[in-house]
Order: structure tokens, then C-alpha cells, then sequence
């Protein structure tokens, strides 16, 4: 089967995607797979790295308020689907998948004129722009919770999980404390602000700092993101580290370091949600307030009303506090116990295997 994979800007709607065409590959011999992004979004990077074809379309978000960019944007996708016709009729898809952000726009948009068949994902509880107006051409549109349907109208919607779920349920968690350099039986606190790092859960993190030798054994895993790395190294000189603390810019393998972890302090991006609550990690969330609709805390809400988190608002986060919680649920066995019950009763492993059926019926392979 041959599948175009589109999505990006950031990790949130590229590792959905990736976790499809492997899932495809692993279950549908001879698959071959070709991802359309943008240069710009991490996909860029992200995308060769697993050694998979990738090919780049230009185009940029609309501006929710009107503006002269949005002309701009308009002949940009008008150029953007003729581009992506093009690399449709060259590559021949069974099938076009779509995981959010705006490149898929014109991509989804070109497959559909081009009469090939189309399936949308969407990550979180309420949809995105580029998916609300793909919804229209689509073939199906798969969502990650239940509460999404409604938003697309029902009938061409199917609740099908987060594909992240997918991929971390199979990662060897002892290869996680290996590439962390610790022993297996070492409780990891892995904190991390999304695929592109979060400055308010940096500095909450820098506070706290002084107090980790308080738990001197669990060992904190700090992911500053790339961009903030730099500072960080800065703020944070050698002899400034504890024993106890490492710090990282990102994390390549986190499926792995996900599935050694015993403690998560995590933004409420919708992939990081679908892989903790299929691994059953118990979390901290704490909701970027810097995205569409703040719709990260409708995501960690779920959550945290399930017993498997606690929700903490970006404005009351403060270095203290989340000292406090962590160490009350990393010290309570009976506590991390039951938010990892909770956590899994909401995980969806079987999520990618679900999407790659719907991409077969929808390529005439069942
Ligand atoms: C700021 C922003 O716009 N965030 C959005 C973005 O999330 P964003 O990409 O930040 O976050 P997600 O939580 O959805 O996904 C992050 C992905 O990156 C991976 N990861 C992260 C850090 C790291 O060091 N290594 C690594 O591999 C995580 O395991 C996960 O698979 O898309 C999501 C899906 O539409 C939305 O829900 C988020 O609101």
C-alpha cells in the first residue's frame, strides 16, 4: 500500500502520523510511505531522521483576525495544492492521511480533488481550524476522544485514539534508564514542557532546583526544549547540578524514557496525553495558555477528572508547589497506584491498529 502522511509544525501533530506508517509497515508488507511538510515545522527534522521519504510544500497558518497576511495565505495555498498535486500524481497514494497543522491543508484539499481517499486525525478534545475545514472533504476523520465527535457532525467520525498510544506500548523501558545512564530500579520525575519546551515550566523547574536533594532518591529528568537549552546550561553551571538532576534539550527516544518513568510534569499536549494514559503514567499537567481556544485544558481536564492527574493552571504555577505535589504523589505508593490505574483506564494501545484498518477499507484492501 502506498500511503501519504501529511501534518506539523509541531511534534503534537507529526509523531501521530509516524506512528501510523509504522504501524502499516509493521502490519501491511511492502508499504511505502511519503510525508508531506512544510521546511519550517519540526517535521523538517523530525521526519528524515526516521528514514522516510519527505517532501516539502510551502504554506503558512491564517490569522484568526482579518488581515492583509490571510491574501497572502490564500495564493500561498492556491500554490500549495497545485504543489501537491503534483507530488500525488508522481507518488500514486492509495491513500492520504492527515494529522493537523496547516500544511495538511492543501495537501488533504489536492488529495480529495484528485478523487484519492482521505482520512483525518485529530489529536485533541476540540478541533482544529485545518481540521474543521478538511472535515468537508475528508473521507473519515478519526478523533482521539470521544467528546470530539459531535464537533465534526458524526457521520463520517470515528473514535479511534491517539496512534501515540500505539508505539509507546511497545518500547522496552530498560533501554530508557540505559540511555539516561541509571539503573532500572531508579524512580524517574521526568519533566517536560511539549515537543518545543514551555519557558513557564523552565522557571518553575529552576526554582525548585535547590530542593532536590531533598529526594535524593528519585532521580529528575529535565527537558528544556532546544531553543532554551542554551539558557538553561547558563542559569544552571556544573556545580550548580544536583546529583539527582539531568538536563537535556530533547528527548529522541521518549518512548522509552516514558515507559521507565514513574512520575511525568508534563504541558497537556494531546500525543503526551494518549502516551501517558496508555502507559499509565501518573502526571502533573500543567496546560500551555498559548494555544487555539486553550484547548490544552479541556485535554488535561479529562485527565485530571479521571483521577489520573493533577491539573495545575500555567498562573498558579510556582516552583513550591510543584516541589509539594511531586513529592506527595512520588512518596505515596497508594497514590501513584491508583493515578496509574486511572491513567490506563483511559489509554487506547490499540489506536494505530485502528487507523491503519480504516486506511485499508478506505484503499480497497479489505
Ligand atoms: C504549543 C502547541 O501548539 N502545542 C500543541 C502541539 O503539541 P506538542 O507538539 O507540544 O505536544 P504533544 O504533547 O501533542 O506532542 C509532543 C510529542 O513530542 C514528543 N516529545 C516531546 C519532547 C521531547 O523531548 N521528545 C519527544 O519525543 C512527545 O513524546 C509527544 O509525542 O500539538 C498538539 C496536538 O495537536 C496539541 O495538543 C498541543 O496543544
Amino acid at each position: 500500500m502506498r500511503i501519504v502522511l501529511t501534518g506539523g509544525g509541531t511534534g503534537g501533530h507529526i509523531y501521530p502520523a509516524l506512528a501510523v506508517g509504522k504501524q502499516a509497515q509493521q502490519e501491511i508488507p511492502g508499504t511505502s510511505l511519503l510525508y508531506i511538510g512544510t521546511t519550517r515545522g519540526l517535521e523538517s527534522k523530525i521526519v528524515p531522521a526516521e528514514n522516510i521519504p519527505f517532501e516539502a510544500v510551502d504554506i503558512t497558518g491564517f490569522k484568526r483576525k482579518l488581515s492583509i497576511d490571510n491574501i497572502k495565505t490564500v495564493m500561498r495555498f492556491l500554490k500549495a495544492v497545485s504543489r501537491s498535486k503534483q507530488l500525488l500524481r508522481s507518488f500514486k497514494p492509495d491513500v492520504v492521511i492527515g494529522t493537523g497543522g496547516y500544511v495538511c491543508g492543501p495537501v488533504v484539499y489536492a488529495a480529495a480533488k484528485l478523487g484519492i481517499p482521505t482520512l483525518i486525525h485529530e489529536q485533541n478534545v476540540v478541533p482544529g481550524l485545518t481540521n474543521k475545514f478538511l472535515s468537508r472533504y475528508a473521507g473519515r476523520v478519526a478523533v482521539s476522544f470521544e467528546a470530539s465527535i459531535d464537533q465534526f457532525g458524526g457521520k463520517h467520525v470515528l473514535y479511534t485514539g491517539n496512534p501515540c498510544a500505539s508505539q509507546v506500548v511497545q518500547a522496552d523501558r530498560s533501554k530508557g534508564f540505559a540511555s539516561l545512564g541509571l539503573n532500572n530500579d531508579r524512580k524517574i520525575v521526568l519533566i517536560v514542557g511539549g515537543s518545543r519546551g514551555a519557558r513557564a515550566v523552565n522557571e518553575a523547574v529552576f526554582d525548585m532546583i535547590p530542593k532536590l536533594s531533598g529526594l535524593p532518591n528519585i532521580q529528575f529528568v529535565f527537558v528544556t526544549g532546544e531553543s532554551y537549552y542554551e539558557q538553561a546550561k547558563q542559569r544552571l553551571p556544573g556545580e550548580n547540578v544536583p546529583s539527582n538532576l539531568k538536563v537535556l534539550p530533547y528527548i529522541h527516544n521518549m518512548a522509552q524514557v516514558l515507559a521507565a518513568s514513574t512520575l511525568i510534569v508534563s504541558r497537556s499536549g494531546a500525543s503526551s496525553l494518549a502516551e501517558i494514559t496508555a502507559l499509565g503514567i501518573p502526571s502533573i499537567l500543567i496546560p500551555s495558555p498559548n494555544v487555539t481556544n486553550n484547548h490544552q485544558e479541556p485535554n488535561a481536564r479529562s485527565l485530571e477528572v479521571a483521577g489520573a492527574a493533577e491539573m495545575v493552571l500555567e498562573r498558579e504555577l510556582n516552583g513550591d508547589d510543584l516541589f509539594r505535589r511531586i513529592t506527595s504523589i512520588v512518596t505515596s505508593p497508594q497514590r501513584l497506584a491508583s493515578m496509574k490505574e486511572a491513567a490506563l483506564t483511559l489509554g487506547k494501545p490499540e489506536s494505530a491498529s485502528l487507523i491503519v484498518t480504516e486506511l485499508k477499507r478506505l484503499g480497497g484492501r479489505t
